[in-house]
């Protein structure tokens, strides 16, 4: 039974089209699809575009830091640089728990309006202002905006898709995310020489958002919501365009699958609830805090929002975005001539291989991707680190960051490049995918607020990288900076590889039974290797 409005609405019972799970064989099934309809495909790309803002605004403040110059008042400081980029991270922290709960309340497809809601209003009031406070609370807002659409965008993608493409689907959008960051490189690269085009970098990132509102109005809500909030016919009208004509039978089947999961969330949350709070009634205000205790009290859950939290933490706090934020610095003091051209090969680098691991994760498999492409990571890191000792001149020296004018440029600049290079391509290949295929870690009643933790611990450790890089640069030096980031990559591999089972192939069934007692490595290898058979 679903519980809306104090009603008891029947969820499966009475089932107008009669569905049974004893389908018969001739019938076309969900499994039998073989390609997704160009409805979801155009879902998919409209949803995407804000996967394209997050990697614009995340990605475009490199250039912006070096263009600035002394428009805000006076040339900016590195505690001014390290606020700006971090006020993002930081909106994002904050809003990306809360978007996870209202997604619940209100529906997915609200969350995705107010964003580009925010995106705009940021993308405007930072192309106007005078200050450095204005700046920060632009990009505050803007961040507001990036957590609520990097948490509920893979989740609406997610629920939208039919099961056999879902994988790949949400990893587009992801990759929507590193074509957002080359576009801002390429259009900070092109506007970095202008009189005031910095503002002018900033102030378009309304553009797709107004693009994305327009287009949001007319894309459905999610089925799975449409049906817990008891709006089963129009969850049906949704899933009949998702599936194209003829397919009648497969959106039975879903629909079916969905109220059956829903039946059974219900079920375990009155008996949670009825141990937690006695008998008072289910409001908003109360349903929370069950899909808290949920999260929280159920073993599989909590080992689930565990790896969830550990690769979205590592996934930042590796120091992939001091590049995206500050790679335009640290080229500039390595004595480029061009340091925006030279963000957009590590940008560029970063999208090439988020697409070679769309292409390849489903084979090769996220665990065994992973272990693979940390230590490439930490080599990265360590030829960064080594270069950087043998690197002719003091590109940062203690108290301000300073190029060297007059010197000719030591070839360990280029050895540098090249490392950060390798680092980058271990990282898009594998964490800077996989952190985001979370959602398949969590059962749907605690999905949305896992996922909401999950990418919270994302934008933390986002903002504690934005804040620290600089002054870690400055007082700890890049050799020991780059050395760091490295020896948090070698204990994540260890994390890693003692609690991530491998889930190429498993259904959400099988995950759930899987993290149930324990984190089921060896259990998830078996199966794997079965599967290859
Ligand atoms: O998955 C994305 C992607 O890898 C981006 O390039 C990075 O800037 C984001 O922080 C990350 O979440």
């Amino acid at each position: 039974m679903v519980v809306r409005n104090g009603a008891h609405a029947p969820l499966i019972e009475g089932d107008e089209h009669g569905f049974s799970d004893h389908a018969e064989d001739d019938i076309f099934k969900e499994s039998d699809i073989t390609s997704p309809s160009a409805f979801i495909w155009a879902l998919t790309f409209a949803a995407g575009i804000s996967g394209l803002l997050f990697g614009y605004d995340t990605g475009v403040i490199s250039s912006t830091l070096v263009s600035i110059g002394k428009d805000l008042g006076h040339p900016l400081t590195t505690l001014d640089k390290g606020l700006i980029t971090s006020s993002t991270s930081l909106g994002a922290l904050i809003a990306s728990p809360v978007a996870g709960l209202l997604a619940d309340m209100i529906g997915r497809k609200p969350i995705i309006l107010i964003a580009d809601v925010l995106f705009i209003t940021g993308a405007l009031s930072q192309a106007a202002i005078t200050s450095v406070f204005g700046m920060v609370v632009g990009r505050s807002i803007v961040g507001f905006a990036v957590g609520g659409a990097s948490l509920v965008v893979p989740l609406y993608i997610s629920e939208l898709s039919p099961s056999p493409f879902r994988g790949k689907l949400v990893t587009l959008s992801i990759l929507f995310i590193t074509a957002g960051q080359v576009v801002a490189y390429i259009i900070g690269y092109a506007l970095s020489m202008q009189r005031n085009g910095w503002r002018w970098m900033v102030g378009l990132g309304a553009v797709p958002a107004v693009l994305q509102f327009g287009l949001m109005l007319v894309l459905p809500e999610s089925p799975r919501w449409l049906v817990k909030d008891g709006r089963s016919p129009q969850a049906r009208n949704v899933l009949r365009k998702v599936y194209a004509a003829g397919k009648d039978h497969a959106v039975e089947e879903v629909l079916h699958a969905i109220k059956t999961e829903i039946v059974e969330e219900e079920a375990t949350n009155n008996n949670m609830s009825t141990s937690a709070m006695g008998n008072q009634p289910h409001t908003w205000l109360t349903r929370p805090r069950n899909r808290f205790a949920e999260l929280f009290c159920v073993g599989g859950n909590r080992r689930a929002l565990t790896i969830a939290c550990l690769l979205q933490g590592l996934q930042q706090l590796c120091g992939f975005n001091s590049l995206m934020y500050f790679s335009a610095t640290i080229f500039s003091l390595l004595d480029f001539d061009s340091p925006t051209l030279t963000s957009l090969s590590i940008a560029v680098t970063n999208f090439v291989c988020t697409l070679l691991a769309l292409i390849i994760i489903d084979h090769v498999g996220r665990r065994r991707l992973l272990l693979l492409s940390i230590p490439v990571m930490v080599v990265g890191l360590i030829a960064s680190s080594v270069s950087y000792e043998y690197l002719g001149h003091p590109s940062w020296v203690h108290g301000s960051a300073s190029s060297t004018p007059g010197v000719a440029q030591s070839p360990w600049a280029v050895v540098i490049l090249i490392a950060i290079t390798i680092y980058v391509c271990g990282y898009a290949i594998g964490l800077g995918n996989i952190a985001w295929q979370q959602s398949e870690l969590f059962p749907l009643s605690v999905r949305s607020l896992g996922c909401g933790l999950a990418t919270a611990t994302n934008w933390g450790s986002n903002f504690v990288v934005g804040l620290t890089f600089l002054p870690m640069m400055e007082y700890l030096t890049p050799v020991w900076t780059f050395a760091i980031y490295s020896l948090i990559c070698i204990v994540g591999w260890v994390c890693c590889w003692a609690i991530y089972p491998e889930t190429r192939g498993l259904g959400l069934e099988d995950v759930r039974d899987l993290l149930r007692d324990s984190y089921g490595v060896e259990e998830s290898l078996r199966r794997a290797k079965l599967r290859d058979l």
